[in-house]
Formats: structure tokens, sequence, C-alpha cells
């Protein structure tokens, strides 16, 4: 095992108060890493520090052995560190393909040519295609976003997120607002993508934690209260105290 994602003392204040309060983090290459606890427990703030849509007041981020506490967002996902669900937004008047085509092409720094002809975009088809046919959208590639069910325009965010050829992707809340039937289908593809791949999601679906997690943090008033795997946490008394204090079942 070797870390992939490191986070040392972060902290961040927010006039005076203290939302992440000296975290230390370590996601392991190849693993799925759940991060869970109560509303208000942090894990917002945390992504954000890690994603570095916010900086931290201390502490140290360090990815695939590099520290990027000071890097931007877009170069972090340069390096390979990809968050999902927020950055890659889904435009619905456009095709499943068009859509995966867009984020290849602002992967590879030419966005603004999008408009170009037909001849130029078809170079990324191919590829497109296949990322397309790996989250199971196949059958609706030339479909428009907007006539998209809930969950597969998820999995149409997966798909241009993949794109983006993450080594680690960041879920945020993925199961956020599905039915059953989209969350199990979003769970089988979430499995299929962690293959070769390290993955740190927040998410309140605890049966989805549990079947899918190799690891779990639990955050609770900014701070770790505990971390192992799903029968290791859920047992903790500190973490069913936090959960029934915080109103959740
Ligand atoms: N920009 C901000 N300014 C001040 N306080 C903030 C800011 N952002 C977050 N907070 C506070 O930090 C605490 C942690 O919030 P955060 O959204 O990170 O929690 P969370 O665990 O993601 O909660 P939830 O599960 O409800 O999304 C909350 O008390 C929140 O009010």
């Amino acid at each position: 095992m070797s870390a992939m994602l490191q986070a040392s003392g972060l902290t961040k204040e927010f006039k005076g108060f203290v939302a992440v309060n000296n975290v230390d983090l370590t996601v392991e290459r190849g693993t799925i890493h759940a991060l869970i606890g109560p509303n208000g427990a942090g894990k917002t703030t945390f992504f954000n520090l890690l994603t570095k849509f916010l900086q931290p007041t201390r502490g140290t981020i360090t990815y695939d052995g590099k520290d990027i506490t000071s890097k931007s967002s877009a170069d972090i996902a340069r390096l390979g560190l990809v968050r999902s669900f927020q950055i890659s937004a889904v435009f619905d008047d456009l095709t499943v393909l068009e859509n995966v085509r867009i984020a290849m092409q602002r992967r590879r720094g030419d966005s603004y040519d999008f408009w170009r002809s037909e001849a130029v975009l078809g170079q990324y088809d191919d590829e497109a295609r296949g990322y397309v046919e790996s989250v199971g959208l196949g059958e609706f590639i030339n479909h428009r976003a907007a006539e998209l069910s809930y969950g597969r325009k998820r999995a149409l965010e997966i798909a241009t997120t993949l794109s983006l050829e993450p080594d680690m992707l960041l879920l945020d809340e993925p199961m956020a607002g599905m039915g059953q039937e989209d969350v199990e289908r979003i769970s089988a593809l979430i499995k299929r993508i962690s293959e070769g791949r390290t993955i740190l999601m927040v998410e309140h679906n605890l049966s989805v934690v549990a079947d899918l997690s190799d690891r779990i943090t639990v955050l609770a008033r900014g701070e770790v209260l505990a971390e192992g795997d799903y029968d290791t946490v859920s047992k903790s008394p500190e973490v069913i105290e936090a959960y029934i204090g915080a109103g959740h079942d």
C-alpha cells in the first residue's frame, strides 16, 4: 500500500470558526475511501480544501508524492486528481456524445474551438464513444442530455470526468437525490471505475458507503472521530453518539 492522497494537520477557519480542525487523512492508492459524518461536520469544507476551492488556514496536502497545498484547481486536475459532480456540469442541449467531447477538448486546452468543423471534432469521437459506453450509456449516445433520467445524467457526469483521465476521483455525494434503482446502477458504476483508480467520496447513504468503501473516515465538528472499515466505525460509540446528537438515524 502507498498513499495516493494525504492531508496533514489540515485546518480551515472562517472568521474564528474552525470548520476543519487539524485533520490527518491518508487515502491509499487503489482504494475506495468514504468520508462521512453528521450535517455540518466539515465534509464539504474538507473536500473544498482538497480541490483548492478553498485555501487551508494551516496544514498540507500531498497528492501522489507531490505537495499540492498551494496549487490551483486546474493544476491538480492536470495532475490527475479530479472532482466530479460539481465541476463537470452537463449541458442539457448537447447530446451525450457532445458533452463528453467538450470535456475532452477542455482537457486538451482547445475548449474555444468547439464550434469547429465536424471533421476536427470527429477526432475525438472514438475515444468519447468509449467513455460513453463504459458508463452504460451507449444506447443514448445521440440523445440530448435533457432527455436523460437523473441517474443517467449522473452516469454522463462520470463519463465526462473519466474523459479527463483521472488517477483519483473525488465524488461529492454521488447518490444525492437518487431513487433506489439509480443508486444501485451508480454504485455498480463506481465499483467498476474504481479499478485502477483511487476514489474518495462524501456520501450520506450509509448502505452505499458500507457496500463500496474499503475504508471510512468519520468527521464530526471538523475533527476525525473514527476511522476504519464499516464494521469498526459503525460500532464506535462516539460515532453513534455523534449521529444521534445531530438528529440522524
Ligand atoms: N464560507 C463559510 N463561512 C463560514 N462558515 C462556514 C463556511 N462554509 C462552511 N461553514 C461552516 O462550517 C461548518 C462545516 O460545514 P460543511 O458544509 O463543511 O459541513 P458538511 O459536513 O459538509 O455538512 P452537510 O453534510 O450538511 O453538507 C458548518 O458549521 C458551516 O456553517
